[in-house]
């Protein structure tokens, strides 16, 4: 490798671009245009060498009128630090110090680097460096963790080799996060792991990253961690660089978070007059006409695409679904809100406002602080009047026999008011013959809680697994889960007409401070889910009946682009 006489070490950033199955998408001219700037690299090399005097006024100046006309990264960064619950000041005087740093420690370099497949680049990240300087890998490792702090949902977190450990261990340190490692080699002797460390197979698992180009190495991690039954949905890296890797992870399920992007430090490096304009323009053109797609190993591994909810509908054997299926076609809303106000007489106002944009309504009949047949009544007139049905979230727990005295007697008579109805599947099978003898005869339905929204939850691995099986075990009557990440899981089901109602989903992610953690419709819909639950999201707005509005066309929009 080259770099305008420096010569780089071998790194992960050059031999990315040359692993299995990737296409770089370069247009016939960018290997002549990089080469043809060479020598006006080496100037901008000199410049910055020599900093200093009228030159370097001219062009800090240059610099700075570029920074002035970057409205739409200052755009960028505000939406970037409300996502992450920071003030745009703080985010931004943070960032700022971290990409002036990785440049002093020259972890990001420009001038014109031969890559090993023979490409010249502009900019070359060695981010290896940043071990000899702790300030810098801490600074690092924490702005990786704001970058994906209360959006990834993950019980261990893995690093990738060799640049990315340090980072996870100092992120791991710090936040007391479980972390373990993947081998690049796997011995031929020992244990042969290729992933060490102490884990479960179904636990979550944070990949963590140095950069992502194409995604290549992310999708050798990820096959290393499927392998050992690792669920990974979420990656976080330092640097993106907006080569078409976030795109590539997308397409095979995953989450890319990134503390910085390559438009990032340009902007910041420019604003401080360490890049000239023509230097910056060099990177994004060489960005712009090198991205990079990784082809799916085999026509299998591409996504399929999903049924609709017209053809789920058809599929299915039980009343309560197809009824739930066709309100959903109907209304072209798979949003349910979970009115989980205290107050019964404001429970019937929301769900006048908010009927319209509904399939569901979800209940928690024993918050409320009144209960009677007339309020019943009125539930059951206003899902009439709205078109949707309702599904109490009583999360049944208990021995067949008492289940069944909790369902149709009481207080609340939950049997003769609400559609469906969700179990726990802790006792194991005779809670859903209990709930059957009450239910079918009926045309109710039931969920089973296959997954929890909520931090630290122990619905995952092999127990979600069995609500699989007890649901194939009773078609007639188990209509769904409930669900956060059923792509992770879901294959195993055979079944196609079983619902996903997902609980846990807000416009902004973050937590609750409680243990809720949400996810955005967007994602929730990639990831499996049929019907998005949104409780504080709508009935705590402004406006609910507008805020119901705004999920019902983001979880349909999200539902359309999956088909
Ligand atoms: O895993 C679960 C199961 C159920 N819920 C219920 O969903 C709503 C969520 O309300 P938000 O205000 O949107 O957080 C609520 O009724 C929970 O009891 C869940 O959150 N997670």
């Amino acid at each position: 490798m080259q770099a305008s006489g420096l010569s780089a070490p071998r790194g992960r950033e050059t031999s990315e671009l040359q692993g299995r199955g990737l296409t770089a998408r370069r247009s016939a001219t960018s290997d002549k245009t990089t080469e043809g700037r060479s020598s006006s690299f080496c100037r901008t090399r000199t410049f910055r060498l020599k900093r200093g005097g009228k030159a370097a006024a001219a062009s800090t100046a240059r610099a700075s009128a570029s920074w002035k006309s970057g409205r739409k990264f200052r755009t960028r960064l505000i939406v970037r630090a409300q996502d992450e619950e920071r003030s745009y000041e703080t985010f931004w005087a943070e960032m700022e110090s971290l990409v002036l740093k990785l440049y002093e420690i020259e972890a990001v370099k420009f001038g014109n680097f031969k890559l090993k497949s023979g490409i010249f680049s502009p900019i070359y990240l060695d981010l290896r460096v940043i071990v000899s300087y702790p300030d810098v890998l801490r600074q690092v490792s924490e702005a990786m963790w704001k970058a994906v702090e209360n959006k990834a949902q993950f019980d261990v977190t893995c690093g990738v080799p060799y640049t990315a450990l340090p980072i996870a261990t100092a992120m791991a340190l710090d936040h007391n996060l479980k972390m373990l490692m993947r081998r690049k080699e796997v011995k031929d002797y020992g244990t042969k792991k290729a992933i060490e460390g102490h884990f479960s197979p179904g636990q979550r698992c944070l990949m963590v990253e140095d950069l992502v180009t194409s995604g290549m190495s992310v999708l050798e991690t990820l096959d290393a961690l499927n392998a050992v039954k690792l669920v990974c949905t979420d990656v976080v890296v330092l640097i993106d660089r907006q080569q078409g890797g976030k795109e590539n992870l997308k397409s095979h399920g995953l989450n890319l978070y990134s503390a910085l992007t390559i438009s990032e430090i340009l902007d910041i490096l420019s604003k401080h007059g360490k890049l000239t304009d023509e230097v910056v323009k060099s990177v994004q053109d060489f960005i712009a006409a090198n991205s990079v797609t990784v082809k799916p190993k085999t026509a299998e591994k591409a996504k399929p695409k999903r049924l609709s909810y017209e053809e789920r509908g058809a599929l299915a054997k039980n009343e309560a679904l197809k009824r739930l299926y066709q309100t959903m076609v109907e209304k072209k809303s798979n949003l349910s809100v979970a009115a989980d106000v205290t107050s019964a007489t404001e429970l019937l106002q929301i769900v006048d406002k908010v009927g319209p944009h509904i399939c569901c309504l979800k209940t928690h009949v024993d918050i409320l602080d009144t209960w009677n047949d007339e309020i019943a009544a009125s539930l059951v007139d206003l899902a009439q009047k709205h078109n949707f049905v309702i599904f109490e979230d009583r999360k049944f727990a208990d021995i067949g026999n008492t289940v069944v005295s909790q369902y149709s007697s009481g207080v609340y008579k939950i049997s003769e008011w609400s559609d469906i109805v969700n179990a726990h599947i802790v006792p194991g099978p005779g809670i859903v013959d209990g709930l059957k003898q009450v239910g079918l005869g009926k045309k109710k339905g039931l969920l089973l809680l296959a997954e929890m929204s909520s931090a630290g939850t122990m619905a995952k691995g092999s127990y979600t697994e069995e609500t699989v099986k007890i649901a194939e075990e009773n078609p007639d009557f188990v209509i769904g889960f409930i669900s956060v990440n059923p792509n992770s899981w879901a294959k195993k089901c055979k079944d196609g007409s079983l619902v996903h109602m997902t609980p846990g989903i807000k416009l902004q992610r973050g937590g609750d401070g409680l243990g809720q953690q949400y996810n955005d419709p967007k994602s929730a819909i990639s990831r499996g889910s049929d019907i998005l639950i949104v409780g504080r999201g709508v009935y705590r707005a402004e406006d609910p009946k507008l805020a119901a509005q705004e999920y019902q066309k983001a979880g349909w929009e999200a539902y359309l682009s999956e088909l």
